[in-house]
């Protein structure tokens, strides 16, 4: 069994923390769900071209075996085969916008959910609902959640993963803007999860949840 744990789509930038290689196409994505003259139709398009882009990257951060196959020439084919036994965590609202993506790469993945939400003066993240599949502490689990500004929602839906008997080095969080300071808050916190991100910046577009799903 083994990972790819660098290649060339993203970088390492420190332990467990992988941003995917800046492009001219994710330079635009970017750019255009930043732009607040941003039609909705196009951010929605955009926002899903870019999550593509990271459940595919966060796929790649799997553990495979060696499988051989036969072609139809009768070749003996030397390829891969991904392992069983991964699910996705959307964290309510905005993560629900990447469960499309996951499931346009892996078909019936199971999918659990976690709503969270900030008290507005204190800042204090409280779990309302959680439910994973049932096996979820034996499960790599790809957590997503697309922007961490904070951090603290994220950092709580590790803690009820981990309540649920998940071992932090077997989630992989997938966001598409991280803020510096949630980068440290999160690792500081759940140093053995693994994060993939488009990119740390310390201006991330908060309004996705809102502008994604057309809701205050
Ligand atoms: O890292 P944190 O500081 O916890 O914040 C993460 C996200 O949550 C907030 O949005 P909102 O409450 O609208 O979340 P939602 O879109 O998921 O509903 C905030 O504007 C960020 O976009």
């Amino acid at each position: 069994m083994a990972t790819i744990t660098s290649n060339q789509a993203c970088q390492d930038i420190g332990a467990n923390v992988r941003v995917l290689k800046s492009t001219g196409q994710l330079r635009e994505l970017q750019t255009v769900l930043r732009d607040v003259e941003t039609s909705r139709s196009d951010f929605v398009f955009c926002a899903d071209r870019l999550i593509r882009l990271v459940v595919e990257e966060g796929l790649n951060q799997l553990p495979y075996s060696p499988m051989s196959v036969t072609t139809p020439t009768g070749y003996s084919y030397d390829g891969i085969t991904f392992e069983k036994g991964n699910c996705g965590v959307s964290i309510m609202r905005s993560g629900e916008a990447m469960e499309q993506g996951l499931r346009d790469c892996c078909r019936s993945i199971r999918i659990g959910k976690i709503l969270i939400q900030s008290e507005a003066d204190t800042r204090q993240a409280k779990v309302y609902y959680a439910k994973f599949p049932p096996d979820v502490d034996s499960r790599k689990v790809l957590l997503m959640y697309p922007i961490l500004s904070s951090g603290n929602t994220a950092i709580q839906a590790v803690q009820v993963l981990k309540e649920h008997g998940v071992k932090e080095s077997n989630i992989l969080l997938l966001s598409l803007f991280v803020t510096p300071h949630a980068l440290k808050s999160v690792t500081d916190e759940h140093p053995d999860m693994t994060i993939l991100t488009s990119e740390i910046h310390p201006h991330v577009p908060v309004h996705f949840g809102q502008k994604y799903f057309g809701t205050d």
